[in-house]
């Protein structure tokens, strides 16, 4: 038995389950009308209603036992600390001195790091402002109108849903277009509509090592010179943000056009460096600040609320009730506002990167699931689809719903029938209908005995179904920048309960090596008996078409 699984609290949850597993939400609103009013909680602009989970006040305070237990204060203490608790690369984890604007220090190995961070903020204003004014303008002296960002992984994800959640604050001065996948499509698509003298390239790398970042930028270069710029000319029109600046010099940036990040912002949390550059190119420096400072909020929150109120704290833990002890597989997240339906990819990479592990902290086989499957899309379009498996599937997928109360532009119809949409899902999914429900609805349609039994079992739904709702009063980059700092700490405590280490990725690090080995069979740089058989005759059967072209 694991150190987690041997807590006083995991017992006391194990039986609280098998004790519920039974009783259904619909009788307990039923029976205490202050439910709702007390499985509620608010952090910086965000509301979260609970009620609607599978949960009893002495499973709340048993998750939340099972939290304390776990050292998750000392732990969330020592992140924003400094300390280097990304045990297997031995760094700090520091996403939170990004955004941190309470003048404290923080220290790492000793040194504040909080000038760098505030030098490199005021670095990307000031780059923000000529280029919107400007000033800093393309090589033949036109205004910059586009920028292409290159990235990929959270050096493309963050950058880009928070831009396209933003949208009615996009700044007109330029617009950014997306590059991530190596698939050429990508960059060849992006690049035939822009002008080479009014285009700037951002390329963002934390390690300045991904074989995809770096292909995209040199078809970018190889645009660029053959449209008649010269290689002195990149000056003006590349820039890179990256932690290694020496392979970024190398390859070819002027070191004045390097925005430096840091080895302890992990990539999935690091749209809050200068990885956001492209963010703040969108919607203006302002914006992008106010980004942050929501953030900020939430970490403080985050901080100093008892857990009993602590928003990521909540969520985290129904999280664990549900995977450890309701085998939930998946969690659905299910925005409805269409600017904010990026957010599942997003918090997707976030959860699945940081608590897809197998091993403990201390390198030990874990005896209970962690991270889920995180999946989802903007309502209301999955009810026409994938929410008949949530209703009716034979497991439980806990949702995150989430709306803002006004919208930019509002069209009141529409968003009225928005707004019903979401609130509608939440309550069938909880009430589901009964069977006597439906042979009541079949009985007055005038079905006969048999009809009516036979298809009440098909129609049955049988409710139970967990859901939090998250409302917010407008999705502004303030409060977007707490939603996603929420859902970064949530997954913090997850990864804290469960004893890994959130903020390592050694399975998609071998993805990235085995990648750059299989190109070399590719090209015929190594040989490809080296492979498996199966591998080897795909890269054969490739070779072969590809030689015949
Ligand atoms: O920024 P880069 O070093 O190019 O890395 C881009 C991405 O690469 C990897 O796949 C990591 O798992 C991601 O966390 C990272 O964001």
């Amino acid at each position: 038995m694991s150190k987690l699984t041997s807590q006083p609290a995991w017992q006391d949850l194990s039986q609280l389950a098998a004790t519920l597993k039974d009783q259904h939400m619909r009788d307990w609103f039923a029976a205490d009308p202050a439910r709702a009013e007390r499985m509620q909680a608010d952090a910086a602009g965000i509301f979260l209603d609970y009620s609607k989970n599978r949960v009893t006040d002495e499973v709340m305070t048993a998750l939340m036992a099972l939290a304390r237990a776990q050292g998750l204060e000392a732990h969330r203490d020592a992140m924003f600390g400094g300390d280097a608790i990304n045990n297997t690369e031995n760094r700090a984890v520091l996403h939170t001195a990004l955004r941190n604007f309470s003048g404290q220090p923080v220290p790492v190995g000793g040194e504040d790091v909080m000038p760098e961070v505030m030098a490199t903020l005021d670095k990307i204003e000031a780059f923000t402002a000529s280029v919107h004014s400007g000033e800093h303008t393309g090589y033949t002296g036109k205004r910059i109108t586009d920028v292409v960002a290159i990235g990929i992984g959270g050096s493309f994800l963050g950058p880009k849903i928070m831009t396209e959640a933003l949208k009615p604050y996009t700044h007109d001065a330029v617009k950014v277009h997306f590059v991530a996948n190596v698939d050429g499509c990508h960059i060849h698509d992006v690049l035939q509509t822009l002008d080479h003298e009014q285009t700037l390239v951002v390329m963002s790398s934390k390690s300045f090592s991904t074989q995809e970042t770096l292909q995209n930028t040199l078809s970018a270069k190889a645009w660029f010179l053959n449209a008649g710029g010269s290689q002195q000319d990149i000056a003006r029109h590349f820039v890179a943000v990256s932690s290694n600046i020496s392979a970024a010099t190398e390859f070819g940036i002027a070191e004045e056009n390097i925005f430096p990040m840091w080895d302890w912002v992990g990539g999935r949390y690091s749209l809050w460096s200068a990885i956001g550059l492209p963010i703040s190119l969108a919607l203006g420096f302002t914006h992008f600040k106010r980004l942050l400072e929501g953030a900020h909020e939430m970490d403080n929150h985050f901080k100093t609320a008892p857990l009993e109120n602590n928003v990521p704290v909540i969520m985290a833990m129904l999280g664990v009730w549900y995977r450890n002890f309701f085998e939930a597989q998946s969690h659905v997240l299910l925005p409805y506002y269409h600017y904010l339906r990026g957010l599942p990819a997003y918090v997707q990479q976030l959860d699945m990167e940081s608590n897809g592990k197998q091993v403990t902290q201390n390198g030990d086989p874990v005896d209970y699931p962690t991270g889920p499957i995180i999946w989802g899309s903007e309502g209301t379009n999955g009810q026409h689809s994938f929410h008949q498996l949530i209703h009716q599937g034979s497991g439980v997928i806990p949702a995150d719903f989430m709306l803002p109360l006004t919208v930019p532009n509002q069209d009141d119809t529409h968003h009225a029938m928005l707004a019903s949409n979401c609130f509608g899902q939440t309550q069938a999914l909880m009430q589901g209908k009964t069977f006597e429900e439906c042979y009541a609805d079949l009985e007055r349609q005038g079905l006969d005995e048999a009809e009516r039994v036979r298809l009440a079992h098909h129609k049955t739904m049988p409710g139970n179904k967990p859901s939090n709702t998250l409302l917010f009063e407008q999705l502004d980059p303030f409060t977007l920048g707490a939603l996603v700092a929420l859902y970064e700490h949530k997954v913090f405590v997850q990864g804290v309960v469960w004893q890994l280490n959130s903020f390592d990725q050694w399975g998609v690090e071998l993805g990235k090596v085995l990648g750059n080995q299989v190109l070399d069979g590719i090209t015929g740089k190594r040989d490809s008996s080296e492979f498996d058989r199966s591998t080897e005759q795909l890269i054969a059967r490739f070779r072969q078409s590809n030689a015949q072209r």
